[in-house]
């Protein structure tokens, strides 16, 4: 493909990145893309794996028609025949209606299944039956319907480790790998890596309209040099991070230092990650790290926190003060004044803080009073409860839109939904 065509395709879709491996995958996107062959993406999580089956789909004769994606290790087990092949009305609790599932309504589309290696089993076996033959039996139906959908699939390395557990198909295996495309990890991508950090430098300076942060020399050399276990969302996500939290706007190899783990984690997770099924605990890992980060931000939080409760309580100005209590308890809980006031909701002035609409200052002696400094036992928070309460924000600031939490959180959906069961958010 000429060069030119494969730069238009990054523009249209921000694909940001010159390694071959990158430009192999985009290259071989683009030559399937007017058959109806199935398509397996394969990579690592965080890798950019979503961003195939658009430029398939918007690039295939089937572009006008519906396009779907579809996370098959977040929807419940019970519930995913019906919802991928449909039901017919009364087929079990519930089933109000018929309903025609994404087989029906992508008919002559293109459907996008993502972390396809955790179907469970005898949905594979639909699934072979419908990427076969194209038909499908509806849950509770016994008429077979017939579909016309193409098929994007994309699943992270483990998947050959599922078929040799007998928990993925072999032969639904190799029919979605008609044609295999390999993302490549960040850690193998050489420059890209410093093009990605400006790009998520400059949207994070251009959203929230502060000066945009900048690499030097050693910096670029640690980032080249690490491991990145999270991919290209890891790496978003620290450039984010320290956009926020550093008032420093160039950014050295010792600032840089404070947001990624050090050269001995990060060459453990990358061993780790190397054709081992662990990639549920190098989620977990980086999870933590961030949890770690924020930690030193609780005690911040609580005063903010008996701050806004004071005003609460001598101005009965309930809206005002929720609305501040939303903003105090997102995750950036301190906000460096590189930040334009714009963003948040409270300004300092003269020493103390006041809140917008209101005139009355908070005085460092009235927090004191209020602020309690929190119990040795308080101050150990266990783990597993930062860990809720972020899940927690995340979702409740991400209107429980778990997609974006869990963008947002720097972990793959499923990981997020384990947890949302683990701690019985459902
Ligand atoms: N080359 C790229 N240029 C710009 N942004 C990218 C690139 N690759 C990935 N991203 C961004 O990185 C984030 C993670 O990408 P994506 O969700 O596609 O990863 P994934 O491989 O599907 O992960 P998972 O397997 O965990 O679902 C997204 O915000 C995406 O926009």
């Amino acid at each position: 493909m000429k060069e030119s065509e494969l730069q238009n395709i990054k523009q249209r879709y921000n694909i940001v990145g010159n390694c071959e491996a990158l430009n192999h995958a985009l290259d071989v996107a683009l030559q399937v893309a007017p058959t109806d062959l199935s398509v397996l993406i394969i990579g690592e999580s965080g890798v950019g794996k979503e961003i195939i089956p658009k430029v398939i789909h918007d690039n295939s004769p089937r572009k006008r028609e519906k396009y779907f994606a579809i996370n098959c290790g977040s929807i419940p087990e019970g519930t995913i025949d019906s919802e991928l092949f449909g039901h017919v009305k009364g087929s079990f609790t519930g089933a109000i209606n018929d309903s025609p599932g994404y087989f029906g309504v992508a008919d002559k589309g293109t459907l996008f299944l993502d972390e396809v290696g955790e179907l469970p089993i005898a949905t594979q076996a639909r699934l072979l039956r419908v990427l076969e033959t194209g038909e499908y039996i509806p849950v509770g139906a016994t008429k077979v319907m017939k579909t016309d959908v193409r098929i994007v699939a994309a699943t992270n390395v483990n998947i050959r480790k599922a078929i040799s557990e007998g928990r993925f198909r072999e032969d639904l295996y190799y029919r979605l790998n008609s044609i295999p495309i390999q993302m490549p990890p960040l850690r193998d991508r050489g420059e890209d890596i410093i093009l990605l950090f400006r790009l998520f430098a400059m949207q994070m300076a251009e959203k929230y309209r502060m000066e945009k942060i900048v690499l030097s020399e050693d910096a670029k050399s640690i980032l080249m040099r690490y491991k990145w276990p999270g991919n290209v969302r890891q790496l978003k996500n620290i450039t984010e991070q320290i956009s926020i939290l550093s008032t420093e706007r160039n950014i050295s190899a010792q600032i840089l230092a404070k947001f990624i783990p050090q050269d001995t984690e990060s060459t453990q997770l990358a061993t780790i990650q190397q054709g081992k099924d662990r990639s549920f605990e190098n989620e977990r890992e980086i999870l933590y790290k961030i949890l770690f980060d924020l930690k030193g931000n609780v005690n911040d939080l609580r005063r903010e926190m008996a701050m806004l409760k004071k005003q609460l309580e001598e101005n009965q100005a309930a809206k005002i003060i929720n609305d501040n209590i939303e903003s105090s308890t997102s995750i950036q809980t301190t906000i460096p004044q590189h930040i334009q006031p714009a963003v948040h909701h409270t300004e300092i002035q003269q020493g103390g803080m006041y809140l917008h609409r209101h005139d009355k200052p908070i005085t460092e002696d009235a927090v004191a009073e209020e602020y309690v400094e929190p119990t040795k036992e308080q101050e150990n928070l266990n783990l597993n409860d930062i860990e809720k309460q972020m899940l927690i924000k995340a979702l409740e600031k991400n209107n429980g839109n778990r997609k974006k939490a869990a963008n947002e959180l720097g972990i793959s959906d499923r990981t997020l939904y384990r947890r949302i069961k683990q701690y019985g958010l459902e």
